[in-house]
């Protein structure tokens, strides 16, 4: 059989790492009562969360408060550890509108009895994400919008402009414990207006001109 060169457009493929950024906008962590971090909060997706656009969002089967966080996703072209803040961005290939799906009653009672927030957060289809955008498109990530309607009703709408973290630190942070890889994706966090999502219900959501994608929710059976 003939090798065929892997294609970084089709990261999700990979089976690589996606390294999720919490508490990076202070008007979502006031909206969950949380603290305003002074280190990055870090947790992990494995590759079989993603879902990509024609499959539907599952609602877990243990969950009664399923919640939409949108965030742009930034997919590493060049792996490395420890890895200087001026450097950071010659490891990005380029960015996925991406959605961190999240279990909030399961991640509220994680959080109570101090347990980590992996059935929370990981579950199958926890990671819809958009096609890949190569990153000369994107300019500048630090100053762009990105919204999400359920059912055509606008929910969130932020600027990565408002990150607590930005880019490049976070590369340089995450890298410092955690070697990133080529086809490595970071959640960077979601702006206010998460909300509850229900089986039938249409999720849309964009970066300003960029992208666009569409998700239906359904039940897992
Ligand atoms: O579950 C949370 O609130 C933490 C998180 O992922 C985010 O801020 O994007
Ligand atoms: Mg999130």
């Amino acid at each position: 059989m003939a090798m065929t060169a892997r294609n970084i457009s089709q990261f999700w493929e990979w089976g690589r790492k996606i390294i999720c950024v919490g508490r990076n906008y202070a008007d979502h962590a006031k909206e969950l009562k949380n603290a305003i971090p002074t280190e990055p909060v870090l947790f992990l997706k494995p590759p079989s969360a993603y879902v990509r656009e024609g499959s539907p969002i599952l609602v877990p089967p243990y969950t009664g408060n399923l919640h939409h966080e949108v965030e742009l996703g930034v997919v590493i072209g060049k792996g490395g550890t420890a890895i200087p803040q001026a450097a950071a961005m010659e490891h990005v290939a380029g960015y996925a509108l991406c959605l961190d799906m999240t279990a909030r009653d399961i991640q509220d009672e994680c959080k109570s009895r101090g347990l980590p927030w992996t059935l929370a957060k990981a579950f199958n289809t926890s990671c819809p994400v958009s096609d890949f955008i190569p990153k000369e498109r994107i300019p500048d990530p630090a100053n762009l919008n990105l919204w999400l309607k359920v059912n055509e009703q606008l929910r969130q709408n932020g600027s990565t402009s408002q990150m607590i973290f930005s880019i490049p630190y976070l590369i340089s942070y995450i890298s410092d414990f955690i070697t990133l890889e080529e086809g490595d994706l970071i959640l960077t966090g979601t702006p206010k207006g998460v909300s509850a999502v229900q089986e039938h219900d249409e999720l849309q959501a964009g970066i300003q001109d960029v992208v666009t994608m569409s998700f239906r929710v359904d039940r897992q059976d």
